[in-house]
């Protein structure tokens, strides 16, 4: 019986900067892992794809993610206090989205990009990294907010976690700082804070309010966008897709419920399994033709140095909404 690989041994020289996502369960989100770690690989990201594993993540799980060049870390669930709700949550999954609060703890990283397992990057985003320090960067989750229209789908903002934030955005994808006091803030602003229908989306947006900053949309399109806001949406300018609407999980798709039968749906799951199942995308081969990988287990990319930035390409700076997006 191989033993179940727990945590990757770091006598990698880890760099300071690293994608991350997590996985839970011995379901197929393993395969999304995979296609993200793939597509990481085509874009040539320069820092490694960190994945946060619950203890329920089988030992052959874990091997397929070591094999992809991943680097693995063991993480806890953490739990909000109790709901006299039957369940609070818009999916009852959702309450083990507030394990991404483990994040924080990786210290080994001074900036880490966290990207849930149903994205795809398609276009490199390490620029992403030299954004100012002190900030916490995501994409609105609903992209009414631009124009500060609401539409009928947007988030309701649950008033129990007190004044609406300036933008609410998307949990699966943020740029972040790990840190131990952060760590524990969270955690312990967590005993004190109700679960509510977006789980761990809510809960950050509410904890990072004062520091968040927007990032365009081509940061993170949630694939609903394509529907509630086309005007707003230019699809060939998406860096990262967020397969987030039920139905829209590549590895799951049927094309049969609402909106699946899209053109540019079944275009994006296309390009998906494509990546998906590119051999030459595959860590040890990548390795072996680019000589790029070191053949001791370091991460596969071109370890370069990010090449400094003409213009900051992010909207960081707190503006209007209108002078902020370009999309
Ligand atoms: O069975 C599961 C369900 C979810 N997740 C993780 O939880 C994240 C959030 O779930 P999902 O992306 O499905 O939520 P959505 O973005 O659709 O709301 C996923 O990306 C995975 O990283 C997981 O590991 N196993
Ligand atoms: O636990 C809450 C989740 O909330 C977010 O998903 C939502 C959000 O995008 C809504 O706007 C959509 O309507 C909905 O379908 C979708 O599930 C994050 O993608 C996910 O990572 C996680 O934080
Ligand atoms: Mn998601």
């Amino acid at each position: 019986m191989t033993p179940a690989i727990v945590n990757t041994p770091a006598t990698r020289n880890l760099p300071g900067r690293a994608y991350v996502t997590f996985l839970a369960g011995d379901g197929d989100y393993v395969k999304g892992v995979v296609g993200l770690a793939k597509g990481l690989r085509k874009v040539k990201a320069a820092y490694p794809l960190v994945v946060a594993v619950l203890p329920d993540v089988p030992a052959e799980h874990r091997r397929m993610l070591v094999n992809q060049g991943c680097i693995l870390r063991q993480i806890e669930e953490v739990h909000p206090p109790v709901s006299d709700k039957e369940c609070p949550y818009i999916r009852s999954y959702f309450a083990i989205n507030y394990c991404k609060l483990r994040l924080w703890e990786f210290v080994e990283y001074k900036k880490m990009i966290y990207l849930d397992a149903d994205i795809q990057v398609f276009d490199n985003i390490d620029h992403l990294f030299d954004s100012p320090d002190g900030g916490f960067y995501g994409v609105l989750d609903c992209l009414c907010e631009m124009d500060g229209q609401p539409c009928p789908q947007k988030v309701r903002w649950p008033e129990e976690l007190g004044p609406e934030p300036p933008f609410y955005f998307n949990g699966g994808m943020f740029v972040f700082e790990p840190s131990i006091s952060t760590y524990h803030d969270l955690l312990n602003t967590l005993k004190i804070t109700p679960p509510t229908p977006f789980a761990e989306q809510d809960f950050l947006n509410m904890f990072f309010r004062d520091i968040s900053r927007p990032l365009t949309p081509v940061y993170n399109l949630l694939v609903a966008m394509l529907w509630r806001h086309p005007e707003k949406v230019e699809l060939e300018k998406a860096k990262v897709v967020h397969y987030c609407m039920a139905g829209s999980k590549p590895w799951k798709y049927t094309g049969k419920e609402e909106y699946m039968d899209r053109e540019d749906i079944k275009m994006l799951v296309k390009k998906w399994w494509e990546i998906y199942n590119d051999e030459t995308l595959n860590y040890r081969s990548s390795a072996q033709t680019t000589g790029r990988g070191l053949a001791d287990g370091k991460n596969c990319a071109p370890l370069l140095r990010p090449m400094p930035l003409e213009s900051p390409p992010l909207l960081w700076r707190r503006k209007s909404f209108t002078e902020l997006f370009r999309f």
